[in-house]
């Protein structure tokens, strides 16, 4: 029986660009991502969302603008939690991204996305990031380089 722990994971694109932060402590450090970490017991999913993206790179989006693209689980063998993961995603935002104690954000190339440095299964689920299109997936962890298997779907509504 796993203990679901809610996370939530924004990405900002532009045309043909997406938002990565360069996560410089605490889990997935030193690996590319979206903003995200923790939804907190006072707050929805949803602004827990566009609360991380300000905290970590100063971007204010409204949670009205923020399309729930994915719902993404993780479990890691030998281990009770399951990480229960929204994302969001956007085109609609206010500000420019900065560096913050938590990330350095960077704009990369649809088809210039660092995998090499970014999660394992992340390669696996960009497509479908990309196409816009709601999807789930469920991805079972060896460790933190590893991965013992997954599925990924797509979903008629988040
Ligand atoms: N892309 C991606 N992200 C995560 S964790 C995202 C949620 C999070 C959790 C803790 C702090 C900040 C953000 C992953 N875990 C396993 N594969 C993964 N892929």
């Amino acid at each position: 029986m796993h203990v679901k722990k809610l996370f939530t994971l924004v990405f900002i694109q532009k045309e043909n660009e997406i938002l990565l932060g360069l996560k410089k402590r605490g889990f997935g450090m030193n690996k590319w991502n979206g903003f995200g970490g923790k939804v907190e017991p006072n707050e929805t999913i949803i602004d827990a969302a566009a609360r991380e993206l300000k905290e970590e790179c100063c971007l204010i989006v409204k949670p009205g603008d923020l399309k729930n693209i994915a719902h993404l689980e993780f479990t890691f063998e030998g281990q009770p939690t399951l990480m229960d993961v929204r994302v969001f995603s956007t085109k609609i935002f206010e500000g420019t991204p900065k560096e913050t104690e938590e990330m350095k954000p960077k704009w990369f190339d649809n088809d210039g996305v660092p995998f090499d440095d970014m999660w394992l299964d992340d390669k696996l689920w960009f497509p479908y990031l990309f196409q816009g299109k709601p999807f789930f997936g469920h991805f079972h962890y060896e460790g933190f380089d590893k991965i013992l298997n997954y599925k990924i779907e797509e979903q008629v509504s988040m």
